[in-house]
């Protein structure tokens, strides 16, 4: 594979920019900056109990801007923000077989945090790589309902 086309290959991999995530300690004064730069949310602040995180989500170029605010103190959001402040907290990119792509990266020694697909926001199933395997940006893998046909 040629240079150019080793750079091509990642627009052949059908891998998308789901979204990405800041954290914040308030959802308002966090979307201050994005409101200014006319983004506007896609829906309702979404509280997604498992994660401890309320998710306000604006829309932008077909991807999003997930802005995470903690509900609970043990939320990893809530230990990130007191370890390293607010600010970016990861990248997510879109597949369409959540299973299928975690078992090929698995095999490739890919270290996810937990082997089991998670419920992510707007009925997603999302799965997150370990930083410490990505080079130290958390990255996550979010399959959309749709996917599975729903
Ligand atoms: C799913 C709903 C929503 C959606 O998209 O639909 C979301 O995205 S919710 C997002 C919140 N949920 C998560 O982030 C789940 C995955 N994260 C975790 O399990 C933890 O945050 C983890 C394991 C990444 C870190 O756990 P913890 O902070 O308790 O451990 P450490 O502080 O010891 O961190 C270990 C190591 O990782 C570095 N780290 C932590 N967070 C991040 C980050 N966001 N990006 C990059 N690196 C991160 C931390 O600095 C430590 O590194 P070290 O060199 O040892 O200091
Ligand atoms: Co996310």
């Amino acid at each position: 594979m040629t240079a150019s086309s080793a750079l091509a290959a990642p627009y052949l991999s059908g891998l998308t920019l789901d979204h990405i995530a800041v954290a914040t300690p308030d959802l308002d004064s966090g979307s201050a900056a994005y409101l200014a730069l006319n983004l506007h949310p896609e829906g309702p602040d979404e509280d997604v109990p498992g994660q401890g995180v309320r998710v306000r989500a604006f829309e932008i170029g077909g991807s999003l801007i997930e802005l995470l605010m903690p509900t609970r103190e043990s939320s990893p959001i809530a230990t990130f923000l007191a370890k390293r402040g607010a600010g970016l907290h990861h990248l997510a990119f879109r597949v369409s077989d959540l299973a299928a792509e975690m078992q090929r990266l698995s095999a490739l020694g890919a270290v996810f945090i937990s082997a089991e697909p998670q419920a992510g926001r707007a009925g997603t199933r999302v799965a997150f790589l370990h930083p410490k395997w990505s080079g130290g940006t958390l990255i996550e893998l979010v399959e959309h309902p749709a996917e599975r046909g729903e």
